[in-house]
């Protein structure tokens, strides 16, 4: 059986305004269900890239691919309707209610109007955004985070397989941002999409992505998963664009998996399944997790505060923060040195 085509490949993309290269042969592809980050500082053409894939900009040489078809196979319009899109200044249309803003493309795209409006009412739910409070409501009665669900509510209403995102959390102060953005994450209508998402924040990059695209100056730096980029970083630009949040990228990325050699022989303890006295977390969680649960650990009878890692069904291991971070210390380098 042949493998089924990425969900998007772009391929040897270009785009120039005047003598200004904005993108230069730019080549990636997205699996089915992935989600790519375009990550960069400002101007080095993530919009105008996001932009190709559903032909808000045309390239001046190069081809994208949807599921194997070249874009260009048809109408634009059409091709715009199969993919939600979120932007920063979310443009809502003023005049619509919310309910209204919501059903454009499925209006759109002739869906029953029972079925428009149940679904409009199921998403304003999962958004918290009480369709009896909010449908009726126009954009200007909205905060900027109400807003900016509703333009997230419009983009996935008529459940596309894609979903384009630029800067879709740009406009929000940072603790509405980050809320805003675990339920985003957690969202289950998100979790089957293929996504393509613009930002210049590292942490949300890493927060979302499965691969990163970096880029300066229209040219890729790194095509990764965002580990691969913290840890063995292709360049000079790279390294010094993760450099000042570097420490803490670490300690979310690695996993206590990743730690487990490095850590010095210890006494495992055995646990009985309904022993519930061990705060203990899996060799899935990161380090940084179990930082933070060793800064509310009580301290045990050698003065330390301990937490404990689940090695087995049966067995914990003791986790103590010099040990813990003279392994992650360890895991560092040498995943920094593996191919
Ligand atoms: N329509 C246009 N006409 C002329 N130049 C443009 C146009 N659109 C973008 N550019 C230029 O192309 C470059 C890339 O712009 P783009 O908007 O893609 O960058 P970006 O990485 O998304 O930036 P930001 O993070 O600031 O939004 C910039 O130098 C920009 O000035």
């Amino acid at each position: 059986m042949p493998e089924p085509p990425p969900a998007i490949e772009a391929r040897n993309l270009r785009k120039h305004y005047g003598a200004h290269a904005a993108v230069q042969d730019v080549s990636f592809r997205v699996e089915a269900g992935q989600t790519l980050v375009l990550l960069g500082p400002s101007g080095c053409g993530k919009t105008t890239l996001l932009r190709m894939l559903n032909r808000l900009v045309e390239p001046d040489s190069g081809t994208v691919f949807i599921n194997g078809q070249d874009a260009r196979s048809q109408p634009a319009e059409q091709l715009r309707r199969g993919m939600g899109y979120v932007i920063q200044q979310v443009g809502l249309l003023p005049h619509y209610t919310v309910a209204e803003n919501v059903a454009v493309v499925p209006r759109l795209l002739n869906h029953a109007p029972a079925a428009v409006a149940a679904r409009t009412n199921e998403l304003l739910t999962r958004l918290h955004l009480p369709p009896e409070r909010f449908a009726g409501q126009y954009p200007s009665q909205l905060s900027g985070g109400q807003q900016q669900r509703v333009g997230l509510a419009r983009a996935l209403a008529a459940d596309p397989p894609i979903v384009l995102l630029d800067e879709p959390f740009g406009a929000l102060d940072p603790i509405t941002r980050a809320s805003i953005r675990r339920e985003f994450r957690e969202l289950p209508e998100l979790r089957s999409k293929t996504m393509v998402l613009v930002t210049h924040d590292v942490t949300e990059a890493f927060e979302l992505a499965d691969q990163i695209l970096l880029l300066d100056a229209g040219q890729v730096q790194q095509l990764g998963p965002p580990r691969e980029l913290l840890l063995r970083p292709a360049n000079d630009f790279v390294r010094r664009f993760f450099a000042a949040e570097q420490l803490a990228l670490q300690l979310r990325a690695l996993r206590l998996e990743d730690v487990l050699g490095e850590l010095p022989e210890a006494i495992n303890r055995v646990v009985t399944n309904n022993e519930s006295d061990f705060n203990t977390l899996p060799l899935t969680a990161s380090v940084q997790l179990a930082l933070e649960q060793l800064s509310h650990a009580p301290a045990r009878h050698s003065g330390e505060p301990v937490v404990w890692m689940r090695v087995s069904d049966s067995t914990v291991r003791p986790l103590t923060y010099a040990t813990l971070m003279a392994a992650f210390g360890r895991a560092v380098r040498r995943l920094a040195a593996e191919d």
